[in-house]
């Protein structure tokens, strides 16, 4: 390779080892069965049929290899299924007759099956027609793929997977796949999860299994590690002689949304924290893995939450928003917060000392997530710039996606005064013709493709659950209690006090504006 070219690792090539065994010895081109389990249900109206779409209309399901089943009990036929989702997959603004025809040739390539989720029965139809598909594309027995989307509530992946393992399995072991992606919440506490993972474990390899978490397919979060360590910049500032705190924060600026429910039996922490929260600290505070082979790569996210130190009650501060019960679905007395501010403190020689500032909530003044680094105040600062406010570097996974870095300036003019601004890459502006994709979109062709960096290893669960557990507990046994705060507020002011209290120094009077075109 000549100086100065970038090498990309195909992604395809990130295979662990059985399965580049296959790969090299068998072209992925055979048939390829996409089955989401829970067709009828709210996620895979709202996300992964529109991303399988997406998908197709970029080329990469083509319809020479590519069918798609639905599976749920719900009696409809398969047009009535695609009349469901027509709706999540035209354009908003009306779309093209072009934009009209993809979406048709897109929804003929759906089948749906109806079935129960712990019924031979079902399954055994299911895997009738599929194949039927892997002879109609004249798929050589062993070459076909099956991908199998659990878009289900987590109460019956045990059932499910039996099901898919005794009655769905791709036929042979010559080649081709059986993957099967699970969704969150995986498990509600360590015990549950543990008990799920060794349920399904004993059903299919860790290699089968793709535990889905949309926020690791975010673009921002995935330009964490070329962020941190392609870029010399950071090298030496990334650390606890820099840093003061981080916060990785999750604001909605609306409350559970009819899906008071399912939220009730989960909260926040469970929803949002333990989860994307996490993975994304993961990926701002982990070592520099020694390649970029998802194995590596997870194993220095492991590193990081194994060394996370028991969170103190005194550094949790949670809420619950008002008329949060008035949902007919939530209990009168539910204990659930919607909202929660947790220090979380990473016990090695780059962190020790400096606080990661996780919030998360509902019903809040603004909808946006993003990782706020902020550095020391400079020592022997002759500016008093400390006033002003202290350097950051916020990257703004959503909306406006952009990184910017706050810093002081001259403020220009004939006066020495000093001014708080930015550098700003604001990706909208700086990559105009670019189409970020949605995160499932990713993470689906990183399944076809059999690419697991983007997905959550069993021991990674299995630490990240450890570490909110005994929160969690306390929380569900009202030890803990959240505080009331108004729907549209900034949540409890007690966060803020928190926040300050481990050392964040708040602007004042500075807003980033994402520039606009
Ligand atoms: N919706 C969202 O925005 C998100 C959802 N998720 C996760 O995705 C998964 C699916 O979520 P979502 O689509 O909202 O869930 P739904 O409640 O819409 O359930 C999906 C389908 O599962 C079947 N189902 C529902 N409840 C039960 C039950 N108790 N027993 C058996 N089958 C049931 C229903 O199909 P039928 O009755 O026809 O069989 C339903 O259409 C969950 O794990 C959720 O946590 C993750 C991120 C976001
Ligand atoms: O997983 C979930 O995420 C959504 C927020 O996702 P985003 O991509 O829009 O940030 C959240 O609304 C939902 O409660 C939760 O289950």
């Amino acid at each position: 390779m000549g100086s100065g070219q970038w090498h990309i690792e195909k992604r395809s090539s990130f295979k662990n080892d059985s399965e580049s065994i296959e790969a090299e010895n068998f072209p992925e081109n055979g048939s390829l069965s996409i089955i989401v389990l829970g067709a009828s249900g709210d996620l895979a109206k709202k996300k992964t049929f529109p991303a399988l779409f997406n998908l197709f209309k970029q080329g990469l399901l083509p319809s020479n290899e590519v069918h798609i089943f639905g599976y749920a009990r719900t009696k409809i036929t398969d047009d009535e299924l695609r009349d469901r989702l027509r709706g999540y997959l035209i354009p908003k603004k009306g779309g093209s007759s072009k934009d009209l025809e993809t979406v048709s040739q897109f929804l003929q390539l759906i089948k749906y099956v109806c079935g129960a989720y712990d019924a031979e029965e079902g399954f055994r139809l299911l895997d009738k027609e599929i194949s039927k598909h892997e002879v109609s594309k004249h798929s050589e027995n062993g070459l076909s793929r099956r991908l199998f989307y659990l878009a289900l509530p987590p109460s019956v992946y045990p059932s499910v997977c039996k099901m898919i393992r005794h009655y769905c399995m791709n036929k042979t072991d010559l080649g081709g796949w059986t993957r099967v992606v699970v969704e969150k919440p995986f498990g509600r506490d360590l015990a549950s999860a543990e008990e799920l993972s060794s349920q399904i474990g004993e059903l299919f390899e860790e290699s089968q299994l793709y535990r889905i978490d949309h926020y690791l397919g975010k673009e921002l979060v995935q330009n964490l590690l070329v962020l941190r360590f392609a870029n010399r910049f950071f090298l030496p500032l990334w650390n606890r002689d820099n840093i003061d705190n981080v916060q990785i924060v999750f604001r909605e600026d609306f409350g559970t949304d009819g899906r008071g429910g399912y939220f009730d039996q989960y909260g926040i922490i469970r929803d949002i924290i333990q989860n994307h929260l996490l993975q994304v600290l993961c990926l701002v505070a982990m070592e520099k893995p020694i390649s970029l082979n998802p194995e590596n790569i997870r194993d220095e996210k492991v590193k990081v939450l194994q060394s996370i130190d028991p969170i103190k009650d005194e550094e949790v501060i949670l809420g619950q928003y008002d008329g949060y019960k008035d949902d007919p679905t939530v209990p009168d007395d539910s204990n659930t917060p919607t909202f929660a501010t947790v220090v979380l403190r990473i016990h090695n020689e780059r962190w020790e000392g400096v606080p990661f500032i996780v919030k998360a909530g509902k019903a809040l003044n603004s909808r946006k997530a993003e990782i706020r680094v902020q550095f020391k105040d400079v020592p022997g600062d002759i500016f008093k710039c400390k006033k002003q406010g202290r350097n950051e570097f916020v990257i703004r996974l959503q909306p406006s996606e952009a990184m910017y870095m706050k810093l002081t300036v001259k403020q220009p003019g004939l006066e020495m005064r000093t001014v708080q601004s930015e550098l700003d890459l604001s990706y909208g502006q700086r990559y105009q013709d670019t189409k970020i994709p949605e995160a499932y979109e990713r993470l689906i062709l990183d399944t076809i493709r059999g690419d697991q960096q983007h997905f959550v290893r069993r021991d990674e669960l299995k630490a990240a659950w450890k570490i909110f557990t005994p929160l969690l507990h306390k929380i569900d046994d009202g030890k803990l209690k959240p505080l009331p705060y108004k729907p549209g507020s900034r949540g409890p002011e007690a966060a803020d006090e928190l926040q300050a209290k481990v050392g964040y120094v708040q602007t004042h009077g500075y807003i980033w504006i994402p520039p606009t075109l």
